[in-house]
């Protein structure tokens, strides 16, 4: 399912996208593609996104680190990562995370064509600037598969609308400056940064991630007006606890009531 029909249906029953990450091969390939399943069988996620570890994964904080270890260790390898998408009954859009070294080391037009095939719905190469994106994203345009940008508080207002000129499926608009990890608090000022990405988006959605992890905190940024809430860590950290599937769905069902701030509103009033 491409991501644009996603966030349309969402749009009109009012409700945000909940976008969950995992680490693909956390612990074990096998039973990773069974937790996706599992994830997009609950009916409680809207888009998942897949990592596809990679050894030094620099934009993410020791849970993510843990469960790249954890993943390396139990010999996923890219390839195995396209056999996992391939597999799995995508009743939701998926996008990969990764580093540009893995779309290098595999080809990078060899990457996406395997996207495009396994049916990977959008792409985010975590380390790679804008500036060097353009030969992925001319190929990912070719492919039908949505580069997927990603904008920060210190984006400039200049280099924003740059960005989103050539946006595709949905922005990312990390929340705070750091790496990856549950916050006690989402910065105040996300607020205007996000009112800046959505002016500049031209009408495609805005995801905020980075620290997210309470029906809360997904609630206000939705409410904030963002399309999409990303939250990676703290399901992971519970894949990494070996936590039970029936508690991390429990989890994620509170998450995903965070995405309706009507329907919050109505039921709080009550
Ligand atoms: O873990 P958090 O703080 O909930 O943030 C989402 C994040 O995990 C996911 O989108 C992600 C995992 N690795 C990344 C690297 C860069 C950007 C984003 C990511």
């Amino acid at each position: 399912m491409r991501l644009k029909e996603k966030f349309e249906t969402l749009k009109s029953r009012h409700e945000g996208a909940l976008i969950s990450y995992i680490t693909l091969g956390d612990p074990s390939p096998e039973e990773s593609l069974m937790i996706a399943q599992s994830l997009i069988d609950s009916g409680n996620v809207d888009v998942l996104e897949l990592g596809v570890p990679f050894s030094d994964p620099i934009a993410d904080g020791p849970v993510i680190q843990a469960a790249v270890d954890r993943a390396l260790k139990a010999g996923m390898n890219t390839d195995k990562a396209f056999e996992i998408v391939e597999r799995l009954d995508k009743k939701v859009p998926i996008v990969y995370l990764t580093y540009y070294n893995i779309v290098l080391q595999y080809g990078v037009g060899r990457f996406i064509k395997e996207c495009a095939r396994t049916g990977v719905a959008g792409l985010i190469i975590a380390d790679l600037p804008y500036e060097e994106s353009g030969d992925v994203r001319a190929l990912c345009k070719s492919e039908v598969v949505d580069y997927i940008n990603i904008v920060t508080p210190n984006t400039s207002p200049e280099r924003m609308s740059m960005i989103l000129d050539n946006a595709s499926g949905f922005v990312y608009l990390v929340s705070t400056m750091g790496v990856t990890g549950a916050r006690e608090s989402i910065s105040k000022s996300i607020k205007q940064t996000l009112d800046l990405t959505i002016k500049c988006s031209n009408g495609i959605p805005v995801a905020v991630g980075f620290g997210i992890s309470r029906p809360e905190q997904v609630q206000s940024i939705i409410g904030m007006g963002a399309d999409g809430a990303i939250v990676g860590s703290a399901i992971v950290d519970r894949i990494g606890k070996g936590s039970t599937m029936g508690d991390i769905i429990d989890f994620l069902k509170g998450l995903k009531s965070g995405t309706s701030p009507l329907k919050a509103m109505t039921v709080s009033k009550k």
